[in-house]
């Protein structure tokens, strides 16, 4: 499988060798994936590839799935393997964050949306509380926006700005890793544009990985691209060069759009 993985930057997630099966059907075959700190990989492919699959397996959240299991090979997160004995769930989901499709925010205030991963962490001081939530807000693009009503219902905001408290919610916790399953697919291009500049403003604190259904969205926000076809990873390189110049023949048809 051509990559263009940069051996400068020890990375931050490696998938070794992985198959992953949902009972006996298995869903990704033999995939091999290097992350890179601080960066934005995309994940695209056509649909069932397997693209929100792998993300799930970097936070176990397929763990959740009856019968759903890593049939060989392993994850890494840190140099650690996220299957052994002694990692802890909720620590692992702490260091790996994750924002799904459909905003989802508590049924809370504004604050206690973006506090509640601290308090779920033990944490007890208020100030040190208050302070992760501006800075998870200022980060979110959306303290400006909020300052004044946070402790307003979560309910009563803008699908993107739901959308922009969840990642602020996700990243209250400092994660070194920021998983992202199409989070911008329930939104309207305004507020989808505003998801992507903070994608690119969050790549500078975080590790970002994002499924997306959206090529374009793919070559705005991400530094690498993976492709998927059929659960195997076709060719993973820089996001310009691969949307430029793809190594594979099935890369290329799937991007130029030629793909039957
Ligand atoms: N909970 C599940 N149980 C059984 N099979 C599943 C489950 N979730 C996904 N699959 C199967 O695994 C394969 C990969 O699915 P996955 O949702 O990861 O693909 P995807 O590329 O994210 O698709 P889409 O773009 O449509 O969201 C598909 O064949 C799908 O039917």
């Amino acid at each position: 499988m051509p990559t263009d993985s940069n051996p400068a930057q020890p990375s931050i997630v490696e998938v070794k060798d992985m198959d992953f099966a949902y009972g006996s059907k298995t869903a990704l075959h033999g995939i091999n994936l290097e992350v890179e700190r601080k960066r934005v990989t995309a994940l695209i492919g056509p649909s069932g590839c397997g693209k929100s699959t792998l993300l799930r397996c970097i936070n176990r959240m397929n763990d959740r799935v009856t019968g759903a299991r890593i049939a060989k090979g392993e994850v890494r997160v840190k140099g650690k393997n996220i299957h052994d004995a002694d990692v802890d769930l909720t620590q692992l989901r702490k260091q790996v964050g994750m924002v799904f499709q459909k905003s989802n925010p508590f049924p809370k205030t504004i604050y206690e949306n973006v506090a509640y991963g601290l308090r779920v962490h033990g944490e007890k001081d208020g100030e040190v509380i208050h302070e992760a939530v501006e800075r998870a807000l200022t980060q979110a693009a959306l303290w400006d926006e909020l300052k004044d009503r946070l402790q307003a219902h979560a309910l009563g905001l803008s699908g993107g700005q739901q959308q922009r408290l969840c990642i602020a919610r996700a990243i209250a916790t400092q994660p070194d890793v920021l998983l992202m399953d199409e989070p911008c697919s329930a939104l309207d291009p305004i507020a989808t544009l505003k998801i992507e500049e903070l994608i690119h403003q969050l790549a500078r604190d975080y590790t970002v990985i994002i499924v997306t259904h959206n090529m374009q969205q793919a070559v705005r926000v991400s530094d690498y691209t993976a492709f998927l076809h059929l659960g195997k990873l076709i060719e993973f390189g820089e996001t310009e060069r691969m949307f430029d110049r793809p190594k594979e023949k099935l890369t290329e048809s799937y991007l130029r759009g030629t793909f039957s």
